[in-house]
């Protein structure tokens, strides 16, 4: 699959066999095994064998499997990325992530898999070009409940106190050709929520969300595809261009709205995104 699709990216507690198990049959675009904090100091050790060892049994099928590390200060960090290199999943995730030395620190024991960062520290925004930067690094994650801890800011549902940090690691992202999830909305019994959440962050430029809940997958898959009726519009724009450009124009207008060739390159990102999400429902089924 050249294309990934990310739409759906669940976390789910290294530490719970049942959640693990369940896993396999989610329609998740991507599961996140934690080590982190889903995970109690007491059961640490455990959730890592735990974790490793079903990573190598490969029983997810498509969806892509990545195994969040502890942090390298702390008294897990190096067994887990060790363990997890090992194991050899789809992607490495790293937590608070500051720097580009924090990349390329972890890069010398993960080798060729691929890193995630975290995206959740002040340092973290204020850095986040160099860390864009880093070789090895695919994708970018949203840590929205650290970074509004650490700003000592408030979860609002504009999220207008994190709107800079989201610009920020957008911006980084993009300008480094990296795909970039939005953080994870807390509250997952509450549907209008979730999808209020989802919409504001497909419309900033996120690939996806991470979740907490399967509850929360079926909202957040619907969101982040493209509808429809932009997939029909897309078609329409790049039929209506290639028609000028047999003529020698450069613009099109379709439903009263000019096409130009940047247009075409959008919507035929859009097609791609949904033929990516088509075959890995397919393949998923
Ligand atoms: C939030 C939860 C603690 C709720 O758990 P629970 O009470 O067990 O929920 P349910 O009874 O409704 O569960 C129904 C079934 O679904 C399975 N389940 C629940 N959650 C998951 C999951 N995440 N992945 C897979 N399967 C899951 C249950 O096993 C039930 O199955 P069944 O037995 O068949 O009925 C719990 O959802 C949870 O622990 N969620 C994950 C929390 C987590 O991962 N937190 C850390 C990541 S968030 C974060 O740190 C982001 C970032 O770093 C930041 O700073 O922002
Ligand atoms: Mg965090």
């Amino acid at each position: 699959m050249t294309h990934r699709p990310r739409r759906s990216v669940l976390y789910m507690p290294g530490s719970k066999e049942r959640a693990l198990e369940k896993a396999q049959s989610l329609p998740a675009d991507a599961l996140i095994l934690d080590l982190e904090d889903a995970v109690a100091p007491a059961e640490k050790d455990a959730a890592r064998d735990l974790v490793c060892d079903r990573v190598k049994a490969k029983p997810f099928g498509p969806r892509e499997v990545i195994i969040r590390v502890n942090g390298a200060d702390t008294p897990w960090g190096a067994a887990d990325l060790e363990a997890a290199t090992a194991a050899q999943p789809d992607a490495i995730l790293l937590p608070k992530v500051n720097s580009a030395e924090d990349l390329a620190a972890a890069r010398k024991i993960a080798g060729d898999i691929p890193l995630w960062a975290m995206m959740e520290t002040p340092l973290g925004m204020l850095n986040a070009a160099e860390i864009g930067a880093a070789p090895g690094l695919t994708c970018m994650v949203m840590g929205t409940n650290d970074l509004v801890k650490e700003l000592h800011a408030a979860h609002t549902p504009e999220r207008l106190p994190l709107v800079t940090g989201l610009g920020l690691c957008l911006l980084a992202a993009r300008a480094h050709g990296l795909a970039i999830i939005d953080g994870v909305y807390n509250a997952f019994k509450d549907e209008d929520g979730l999808r209020a959440a989802c919409e504001q962050g497909r419309d900033m430029g996120f690939d996806g969300k991470t979740l907490i809940h399967p509850a929360q997958l079926a909202i957040t898959n619907a969101v982040f595809a493209p509808s429809e009726e932009a997939l029909e519009e897309a078609r329409a724009q790049i039929a209506a261009f290639e028609e000028v450009e047999r003529t020698g124009g450069g613009v099109a207008v379709v439903n009263g709205r000019i096409v130009e060739n940047l247009h075409v390159e959008n919507a035929r990102r859009l097609l791609a995104e949904a033929e990516a999400i088509a075959t890995l429902e397919a393949a998923a089924a």
